[in-house]
């Protein structure tokens, strides 16, 4: 293990270099060279973590397979109990868990400590989820003698497999729920983002979650193909939670087609951000800026494409643009910084090959457009003008890159926003209440934010439509609903 100099953690047993199953430290069968973590701010390797495959998943799944009977058979009560702990030991290594946030995704150190906030709300709303779950009584409307009752009882083992933007937030939410369902997990974080998941697993063991109930399996990005097979295909694992790419969601559901598993996928976006010439434009502005700069622009919610009404768009631009120039790129643990890295050096490279893209196809640059460092810095930047060619206008850009249109009616920027294939958040600007309702009405997406850049809660369901993905995380009941299964009985009375 190397550990950089930039940082200390106050508990240090907290940073793991190996799998974790069965309660304990992991090691490959197979004796690969461990995978490096980098610091995306400069590109150094701080950790080195062992890198496991597919023999090491089926050890995995056994131990989850083996604690599933004992750990779905205990009481809700006891369940939200050992919840409650855990939220408590997240909350309580909040400092230690935003640091290794920072050191492996690249965000700010505010960032992260708000991604581990973000997180424990998940934690929180699951420990009371676990006993909300109930059935129902029906009687039957044709015959009289007859009733009906339904019983929700955990899926199984289930795969979790995680991306790398919010290291905690997004493995938080899926151990939780599933816990609080009654499943065991078997996890495997981003080969760029393994050190939280892990701590996450040894907080979990600390607040006494039974052996085998959280495993983590810490793939590289050779063995990750492997590894979400293995997950896919295996018939102990009765359901894939995933987050990431709409590509990888359509590999994954092909792959588990031959098991018919069910399947939770939360995948891109292309969202809209619309500002009316109605909207408070300033409160439009801040709320752009915090959205497309939040995470270098890595988060499947950031606005991608945004529509100003073209007799407010000058105005409106010069507004983002004052707030771009007060931004600072830099390494997250460094005072003062605004605005992190990109996670990876293909997600840099790639952000450069869309600026010069975006010009090619008629685009002004207004700021930033370069990389900066010897890491995966990516300075804010702002377009104008770009034609609905350019990929910043077709694909997910999924970096720190804004570029605004202009729209003239409200029919037309409906259309433009929902001709995507794409449909997890939208966000619409504007004072005038119908058409804020008429657009949340027509908008083809999982959410829509209206006035406002925050489009996700614990409480509030997340998910896409189209191909953004099926099904939902978080929310009262829906979430947890994901990892159940609905059995109904008949019976004469
Ligand atoms: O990148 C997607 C995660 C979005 C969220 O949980 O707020």
């Amino acid at each position: 293990m190397v550990l950089s100099p930039r940082f200390t953690l106050n508990d240090p047993s907290l940073l793991l270099s190996t799998g974790w199953i069965n309660d304990a430290p992991a090691r490959s069968g197979t004796n690969r060279t461990p995978f490096e973590v980098q610091d995306p701010a400069t590109g150094e390797v701080w950790a080195r973590v062992e890198s496991m495959d597919a023999a090491d998943a089926d050890a995995a799944i056994q131990a989850a397979t083996d604690a599933f009977p004992a750990y779905s058979a205990l009481p809700a009560r006891t369940r939200a109990r050992l919840l409650l702990e855990f939220d408590r030991l997240v909350r309580e290594n909040k400092e230690d868990l935003a640091t290794l946030v920072v050191m492996e995704a690249g965000k700010t150190l505010a960032e992260a400590r708000a991604e581990v906030d973000y997180a424990a709300t998940y934690s929180w709303i699951m420990a009371g989820e676990a006993e909300r779950i109930q059935g129902d009584v029906l009687k039957a409307n044709e015959n009289p003698s007859l009733r009906f009752f339904t019983i929700k009882q955990p899926i199984g083992p289930v795969g979790l497999l995680c991306p790398w933007n919010f290291p905690i937030a997004i493995a938080l939410r899926k151990i939780a729920t599933a816990l609080a369902a009654g499943c065991t997990v078997v996890i495997k974080p981003s080969p760029e983002t393994p050190t939280t998941t892990l701590a996450l697993a040894l907080l979990a063991q600390r607040a006494g979650f039974p052996k085998g109930v959280v495993n983590v399996v810490t793939a590289s990005s050779e063995t990750t193909p492997e590894v979400g097979q293995k997950f896919c295909e295996d018939k102990r694992l009765k359901k894939i939670s995933f987050t990431g790419s709409t590509n990888v969601g359509k590999l994954l559901a092909a792959q588990s087609a031959s098991s018919l598993k069910k399947l939770t996928l939360e995948l891109g976006g292309n969202g809209s951000f619309i500002v009316f010439e109605d909207a408070d434009l300033e409160q439009a502005a801040d709320a752009l800026v915090a959205n497309k700069f939040r995470n270098a622009g890595q988060v499947c919610t950031c606005a991608n494409r945004i529509f100003v009404q073209a007799s407010v768009i000058d105005k409106f631009s010069e507004l983002v643009k004052a707030r771009v120039a007060k931004l600072n790129t830099g390494h997250g643990l460094d005072a003062g910084v605004t605005t992190g890295a990109l996670t990876t050096e293909r997600g840099a490279e790639r952000a450069v090959g869309l600026v010069a893209d975006a010009i090619k196809n008629g685009g002004t640059l207004h700021a930033g457009g370069k990389r900066i460092g010897t890491g995966f810095l990516f300075e804010p930047t702002l377009i104008t003008g770009a034609s609905k060619d350019a990929k910043v206008y077709k694909e997910e850009i999924f970096g720190p890159i804004l570029s605004i249109y202009a729209f003239e009616t409200e029919d037309e920027v409906l259309k433009l926003a929902n001709a995507t294939d794409m449909g997890l958040t939208n966000y619409v600007f504007s004072q005038n209440i119908g058409r804020a309702w008429r657009c949340y009405e027509k908008l083809e997406s999982g959410t829509v934010a209206i006035n406002t850049a925050i489009a996700n809660a614990a409480e509030s369901p997340f998910g896409g439509i189209k191909e953004s993905g099926s099904g939902k995380e978080g929310g009262l009941g829906y979430g947890v609903d994901e990892f159940l299964i609905i059995k109904s009985a008949a019976m004469t009375v």
